[in-house]
């Protein structure tokens, strides 16, 4: 299949997510904060909704799709020494103050098994008396890198807690034969930039949206859209946003439904102004132009009115709690087939009013098992439970990285 997104709604076909596991077992209450938690997760159920999540996917999915579990990957990669090898090298330089030089070693004795749970869960018993934080974030697997076009854009995270992801990605990205054609057209940001894949969306094949938020620093923003122009993006929307952690990237408080509507949540959104610069290419130089609002913005590079749903609806006090739990953050399955949270009822309402059918999960795969061709102009909101998962503070969007969507 060959990988290439160019819509943040058109059918998915192949997508990469983690299905929580043991990391999230070790995250200590006394470092969520640095593990970017806002509270401790309980495995077996987050893991129970993770793959409720993923049956709904496959429901909708056409029969070619294919959901990748990102660990099987990292195992397939580090088959090759020549990967573990790679990657080792990285986590020694990149991560200098965890001293990993003094088990160098070590490491490059593992086998690709122990190396995976050591990078992941911070320990492996194949190693003794070396132990690093979890990386429990691995679940959000949208924030390690965004396929854009037929391109990819590495990441590069503004936080310590998420270095270890972007480094397996890596590897992957350089490594996995899933990646060759990809590969070729990578985009890399330097260690003293940041961006992180929940702040880029692919509104059209010409046009991509950068959050500039807590995660994303202007010059990550400038880099990686320079490689994009580069690899045939026309526009990129630069998007200031508040750089606060309840909103830490664009797609907390932003996402597409339908090829002409999406979700937002009005204070960062609607309600702000002066906060958009398109950036196009002018002869090798990048071109700066200053928009009013993301609204008119996305009117006049998409061509189209878009509708802008009220996440939490509009109650103020609702808007700020579902954002709080990730109600702005969906993901779609194909053009206005999307999943959220069950819990944010108030925004499931508004879409309502906005013609979508809402349905629970096991509705919908009930309804739609044997026949997704059948999703085809449909407009369904479907909801799940997540009341384990949202307490990482990512929705589903944030647990997805689509790597092939249909043209
Ligand atoms: N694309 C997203 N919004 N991802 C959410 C990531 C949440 C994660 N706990 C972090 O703070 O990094």
């Amino acid at each position: 299949m060959k990988l290439s997104v160019n819509s943040e709604t058109s059918v998915l076909k192949s997508v990469i997510v983690h299905t929580p596991g043991r990391e999230v077992s070790l995250v200590n209450p006394e470092h969520k904060d640095q593990l970017l938690f806002d509270d401790i997760i309980f495995e077996e159920d987050a893991r129970k909704e993770h793959l409720d999540m993923l049956k709904i996917f496959k429901t909708a999915m056409p029969e070619d799709g294919a959901i990748y579990e990102i660990t099987d990957l990292f195992l397939e990669c580090f088959k090759q020494e020549e990967a573990r090898a790679f990657f080792i090298k990285e986590l020694i330089n990149q991560l200098p103050e965890c001293n990993l030089h003094t088990i160098e070693e070590d490491l490059l004795k593992l086998e690709a098994a122990d190396l995976l749970q050591f990078v992941i869960e911070g320990s492996t018993p194949a190693i003794h008396g070396f132990t690093l934080q979890p990386i429990p974030n691995l679940l959000f697997t949208r924030d390690l890198a965004a396929v854009v076009g037929e391109s990819i854009l590495l990441s590069r995270p503004a936080k310590k807690a998420r270095l270890r992801e972007a480094i397996l990605m890596q590897a992957l990205v350089k490594f996995h034969p899933l990646f060759e054609e990809l590969s070729k057209k990578t985009i890399r940001i330097s260690g003293k930039e940041s961006i992180e894949g929940g702040d880029v969306l692919v509104a059209s094949e010409e046009l991509v949206l950068i959050g500039m938020s807590e995660r994303t620093s202007f010059s990550g923003l400038m880099k990686a859209t320079e490689g994009l122009l580069e690899n045939g993006v026309e526009n990129v929307l630069a998007v200031d946003i508040p750089k606060q952690r309840s909103s830490m990237h664009l797609d907390t408080i932003f996402t597409f439904s339908d090829t002409n509507e999406c979700i937002a949540f009005p204070p960062a959104i609607t309600e702000r102004r002066d906060n958009i610069i398109a950036l196009s290419s002018n002869n090798g130089s990048i071109n700066a132009r200053s928009i009013p609002s993301l609204q008119e913005a996305l009117q006049q590079f998409m061509e189209r009115d878009l509708t802008f749903i009220s996440c939490g609806g509009p109650d103020r006090t609702n808007q700020f709690r579902e954002q709080w739990t990730d109600g702005a953050n969906v993901f779609a399955l194909a053009p206005g087939i999307i999943v959220g949270y069950e819990r944010n009822t108030n925004t499931f309402r508004e879409l309502e009013k906005y013609g979508y059918q809402l349905m629970n999960q096991y509705k919908f795969i009930e309804e739609f098992k044997d026949q997704p061709s059948d999703l085809k102009n449909k407009k369904i909101a479907i909801s799940f439970l997540g009341n384990e998962l949202c307490r990482g503070r990512g929705g589903a969007r944030c647990m997805t990285m689509p790597i092939a969507r249909a043209k």
